[in-house]
């Protein structure tokens, strides 16, 4: 038993369930009965207030009534609380609270960088808290858990001064929960506080470990660590290089943003404090706080988008496609000076994307339609999501575009080669885009691979009877999993024989506005499903981005011909 274990705060068979051991910094005893279901219907956690639903507790000691939680602080216990007992998502639920609290920019990012750290870093803390508490953390009454959770942040994340993080930590338990578990808490961040970040991350993962202990050092499940590494090998990268891919996973991105072609303009936003990015054209990278103040966000022409799904949006639009009687096109995906524009006789593209929502991409690639003279069709699902890329492209001129409303998996058969670029921005793991959704991680599960690998190969087969004859296919994942993306090109590719497969290194280099490295994969490294080459390497036509290499999400790009026959 470590130093630290037999200091542990908590007693099993502790008649006051949440008191800290040897009653140091016990603030009082929980005043309502010891245990009961504590989730009304909805599954929202209730401690306070109604009789039956959960445990009670008096809301302060005498002494200590005048001591209220801060509103960051507030803010950020509220979210990571519905994220936890609404399955809520913290990016939609933080900014309406931010406003309803009225929070000052300054307030407003430590309430930010409060709730997402604690939520990126919880397979840390909840290592370091089963250090300080003598009981399972499962336990611990789940408000009380996510307090500790936040004032282990404050404490190991955020170099808060450790008397802050704890009065202040105790302040909101003692107003949110009650003034008995304000003591429990206490003691328990007290005992987090004796060790820095460092010395707690070599006690609970040490540096040489194991996947397993990787795992518990930067905060992901283990499972997606083994992915991750085997993603890694599989597209050529540097396994060496897994820390440095946790630990991007845990920055917060900084904010990209894009200038739709011919509709926005870069400079006022580089005026307002932006720096150009280094990879994207038309593309920005700010760190000043909310991109809503920037000028042409509000109207839509300026948008806040990942350069990685900027790149791959571009990559589509400027691959060249194949003319009538053309049939040595080969894996060329150097873009033409002047794709998409309508022949002097012939029609205009029409350009599809299948799973649009929430428009991201579909207003980039709206935009380049409307320069080239084609059409875009965008598709979504969700009706929800479709609102959404409705709003999305409102800023591109109407006659180019309309959104349908569907399956996507009805559109080949619906519209047969009935389009010439179609982008399919599948629905995936996410996998590469972590760090914008910080609580992600810990809801996937590997079981999900299976159900939405097939979904994605339908996603594809429907593109590819939708692809007319000499059009273009851009396959793009948020996910590097094997499974998700060279796996399923090798499939797609063994199933389709009239697909040609381009080169998506070469068609992202073409776009993008500097070098970008993107290493080859050597043939031992490809995951294999085997049969003939084609199928076999089709790893090395395929690109991949990573948060580590390219500051970008870690977006898949396979690129796709159909054959003229
Ligand atoms: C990765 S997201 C697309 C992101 C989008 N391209 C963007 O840049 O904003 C995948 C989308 O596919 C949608 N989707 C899921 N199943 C679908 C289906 N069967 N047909 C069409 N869309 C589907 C999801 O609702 C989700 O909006």
């Amino acid at each position: 038993m470590s130093k630290h274990t037999n200091r542990r705060a908590g007693r099993s068979g502790d008649a006051n369930r949440d008191r800290p051991a040897g009653g140091s910094g016990s603030t009082g005893r929980p005043s309502g009965p010891r245990r009961q279901d504590n989730r009304d219907a909805s599954g929202r956690t209730r401690n306070r207030g109604r009789s039956g639903q959960g445990r009670r507790y008096s809301a302060s000691a005498p002494s200590q009534r005048s001591r209220r939680a801060d509103p960051a602080r507030l803010v950020a216990y509220e979210v990571v609380r519905a994220v936890h007992a609404e399955d809520a998502y913290a990016n939609l639920v933080l900014p309406p609270r931010l406003q309803r609290r009225r929070l000052d920019r300054r307030d407003a990012g430590f309430a930010t960088e409060l709730t997402y750290g604690t939520l990126r870093g919880i397979g840390l803390y909840d290592a370091v808290l089963a250090e300080c508490v003598d009981r399972p953390l499962a336990e611990l009454d789940p408000p009380v858990l996510d307090a500790l959770r936040l004032g282990a942040h404050q404490l190991l994340g955020m170099r808060v001064p450790a008397h802050a993080a704890l009065d202040a930590t105790v302040a909101l338990v003692r107003e949110q929960i009650g003034a008995g578990p304000s003591g429990f808490v206490n003691a328990v961040l007290r005992r987090v506080s004796e060790r820095d970040r460092e010395e707690w991350t070599e006690t609970v993962a040490p540096a040489s470990g194991t996947d397993d202990a990787l795992a518990v050092r930067y905060s992901h499940p283990a499972w997606i660590v083994r992915a991750l590494r085997q993603a890694l090998v599989a597209h050529g990268a540097d396994a060496a290089s897994l820390p440095a891919l946790l630990e991007a996973d845990n920055a917060a991105p900084v904010l990209n943003l894009v200038a739709l072609p011919g509709l926005g303009e870069l400079s006022p936003v580089l005026e307002a404090g932006a720096e150009p990015s280094p990879i994207g054209p038309d593309a920005a990278l700010y760190s000043g706080g909310d991109a809503a103040r920037l000028p042409g966000v509000e109207a839509g022409t300026v948008r806040v988008q990942d350069v990685g799904s900027q790149l791959t949006a571009r990559a589509l639009a400027a691959v060249p496609l194949s003319a009538p009687g053309d049939t040595a096109a080969g894996q060329d995906a150097a873009p033409a000076g002047h794709a998409g524009r309508p022949g002097p006789d012939g029609p205009s593209e029409h350009w599809l994307d299948l799973c649009a929502g929430p428009g991201g991409k579909a207003a980039l690639l709206g935009a380049l339609a409307a320069q080239r003279g084609a059409r875009l069709t965008a598709n979504e699902v969700s009706e929800h999501r479709a609102r959404l890329v409705e709003h999305a492209l409102t800023p591109v001129p109407s006659g180019v575009w309309s959104v349908r409303h569907g399956d996507g998996r009805q559109v080949g058969a619906d519209q047969p080669g009935a389009f010439d670029r179609i982008l399919v921005d599948a629905p995936c793991t996410g996998l590469g885009a972590l760090r914008r959704r910080p609580e992600s991680r810990w809801r996937r599960t590997a079981a999900d691979l299976v159900e939405l690998t097939d979904l994605q190969a339908q996603l594809l087969d429907s593109a590819v009877a939708a692809l007319a004859p000499g059009g273009v296919l851009a396959y793009v994942t948020c996910s590097p999993h094997p499974a998700e993306t060279i796996i399923q090109v090798q499939d797609l590719l063994h199933r389709h024989d009239g697909l040609e497969q381009l080169d998506a290194k070469a068609a992202l280099q073409a776009v993008a506005a500097g070098p970008l490295y993107l290493p080859a994969i050597t043939s031992d490294a490809a995951p294999g499903r085997g049969g003939p080459e084609r199928v076999a390497d089709a790893g090395r036509l395929t690109a991949q981005l990573w948060p580590h290499e390219h500051a970008t999400d870690a977006m898949f790009l396979a690129l796709f011909r159909a054959r003229r026959t």
